[in-house]
């Protein structure tokens, strides 16, 4: 058997292990579920230590039932959910359930950060502090448990706890730690201000370390517990977003990812430190050395359209529910929709907006409302591309990844919304791939990403906007976009309502 590199993609409903060869080949795949705990709304927990079962259970089933041999797994790398915070004590023992990247019990946090630190927040950290990210959920442990604050030595985020469990050393690498709101992306660094401002000790920080780089051997125990050797190396490893994008061949600012999962995300890449959205849109260190990406959240992609099938067409086949919308013309019959059903983070970054049919009319159809449905996520992310076509607007290809991608219809979709050329993947692995080549790379098989993704990264089909589609989907966003003026208030007050009642 070849010698071949783990790709960890560590997500929030799942982990799933890849085993890559040399030459960008899946090899074997193993994948394991594991639960989300949401004791109250808003709150979404997981216990750090079902992470590091469900990956020894993938790992253990690569080895036995793929029959990898250890000794061929030569280097492991991880991509994480982004945000979560994992506390450890001097023992660096969890001392409470994880907070995930979608728990937004830290309003109240947001507010009192932006009060006390307003825009200089946001020249530091490049991002606004939002609920999802990790600095507002430390500062409501220390608030709200302040006895697990104070006997918390060690802040680490999800793939991090893993890469601990699995070598012993404790470490954040750039990529997920500018998702922290807590780096200060100039100077690469722990922001010191940000930690005299509200508090935070020192030690709660730990060392950095790049992507690719070597973070130490599988430990005695780690490789007793899953039957990898003492021999295998582990590498930094990044953020989820950040590996989609490597995994993706985002390696230049020409192309843009997107990205229909559960959640939806429009990423750049970027080689300028000093470009700053003023926190309207993500700004994140890469997992490229010396490189960044923005990128925009739609909340509720994928998630948007499932909900629809779940509510409203359970026992039918998700490709007949999503091409029945062929039925239905550019435009759905004058139907919108709008996808904020679990609030939105871009362009509009606001829990309590929630989501709408607008024009509903007796002539519509079931048809109409899917294609809605898929207009709409669209819709949403062309909000966030606006960002960068008021930027620079230097990109000419959109690279589709994601379960939405799947879709021939949404793909066209895609590219007579955004005008632009979309290419789908030959391989599409998601950020497992990225992660693998992290490990490829680190482990000296590839002069750099650049290289190794001429190799990794292939491309498949090309869509090319339709200039008569284009053209009214043109006018199709300029009604869309009034939507979100048009039904805050009104949403705002139905989710106190809910809240009261
Ligand atoms: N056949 C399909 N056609 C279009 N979209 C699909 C199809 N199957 C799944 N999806 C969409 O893909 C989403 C899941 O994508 P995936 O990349 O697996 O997400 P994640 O990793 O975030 O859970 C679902 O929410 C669903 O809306
Ligand atoms: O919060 C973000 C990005 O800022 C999310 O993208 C998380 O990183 C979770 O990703 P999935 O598990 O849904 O892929």
């Amino acid at each position: 058997m070849d010698n071949c590199v783990l790709g960890i993609d560590l997500g929030t409903s799942a982990v799933k292990v890849s085993a890559v060869n040399q030459s960008g080949k899946i090899i074997a795949q193993e994948k394991m579920d594991f639960p989300i705990q949401q004791p109250h709304p808003g709150y979404a927990e997981q216990n750090p230590e079902d992470w590091v079962n469900a990956t020894t259970v993938a790992i253990v089933r690569l080895i036995l039932s793929d029959k990898l041999n250890p000794k061929q797994i030569k280097g492991v790398s991880y991509s994480g959910q982004m945000h979560g915070l994992v506390l450890l004590d001097k023992d660096n023992q969890v001392l409470r359930p994880a907070m995930l990247w979608n728990d937004t019990r830290s309003s109240k946090q947001r507010y009192e950060i932006m009060d006390r630190m307003g825009e200089r927040f946001v020249e530091i950290t490049h991002n606004q502090p939002l609920e999802g990210f990790t600095l507002p959920k430390l500062l409501w442990v220390k608030e709200n448990e302040p006895e697990v604050f104070a006997k918390a030595q060690t802040m680490l985020l999800p793939k991090d706890y893993l890469r601990f469990k699995m070598t012993g050393n404790l470490a954040i690498d750039y990529s997920d730690a500018t998702g922290t709101v807590m780096l200060d992306v100039k100077k690469q660094e722990w922001s010191q201000e940000i930690l005299d401002t509200f508090e935070i000790p020192a030690r709660l920080c730990p060392p950095l370390i790049k992507s690719i780089e070597n973070s130490g051997r599988i430990n005695q125990w780690y490789a007793d517990y899953s039957g990898l050797t003492t021999e295998t190396l582990t590498f930094g490893g990044g953020a989820d977003n950040a590996c989609g994008a490597v995994g993706a061949g985002i390696t230049s600012s020409n192309k843009v990812l997107s990205s229909i999962g559960t959640s939806g995300v429009i990423l750049k890449y970027e080689a300028d430190k000093n470009t700053n959205y003023q926190g309207d849109l993500q700004y994140e260190d890469h997992a490229i050395p010396n490189a960044f990406y923005s990128m925009g959240v739609t909340l509720a992609a994928g998630f948007s359209l499932s909900w629809f099938k779940q509510t409203f067409a359970k026992n039918e086949d998700f490709n007949e529910m999503v091409n029945s919308a062929t039925k239905s013309p550019i435009g759905a019959n004058g139907l919108m929709f709008a996808p904020y059903i679990v609030g939105e983070r871009a362009p509009y970054a606001d829990a309590d907006i929630r989501g709408s049919f607008i024009g509903i009319d007796s002539i519509h159809k079931r048809s109409d409302f899917v294609r809605a449905v898929l207009e709409g996520i669209i819709f949403s992310f062309e909000d966030i591309l606006e960002k960068y076509r008021e930027k620079d607007n230097d990109f000419d290809t959109i690279v589709a990844i994601g379960g939405g991608a799947k879709n021939k219809l949404w793909q066209q979709i895609q590219a007579d919304i955004f005008n632009v050329k979309v290419v789908t993947l030959e391989n599409e692995q998601g950020p497992g791939l990225g992660a693998a080549m992290l490990a490829a790379v680190g482990l000296g098989w590839f002069k750099d990403l650049q290289e190794c993704a001429k190799s990794f990264v292939n491309f498949k089909d090309v869509l090319l906007p339709h200039k008569d589609n284009v053209a009214k989907y043109k006018k199709l966003h300029k009604i869309y976009q009034k939507i979100y003026p048009a039904t805050k208030e009104i949403t705002h007050s139905l989710v106190e309502y809910r809240r009261e009642n």
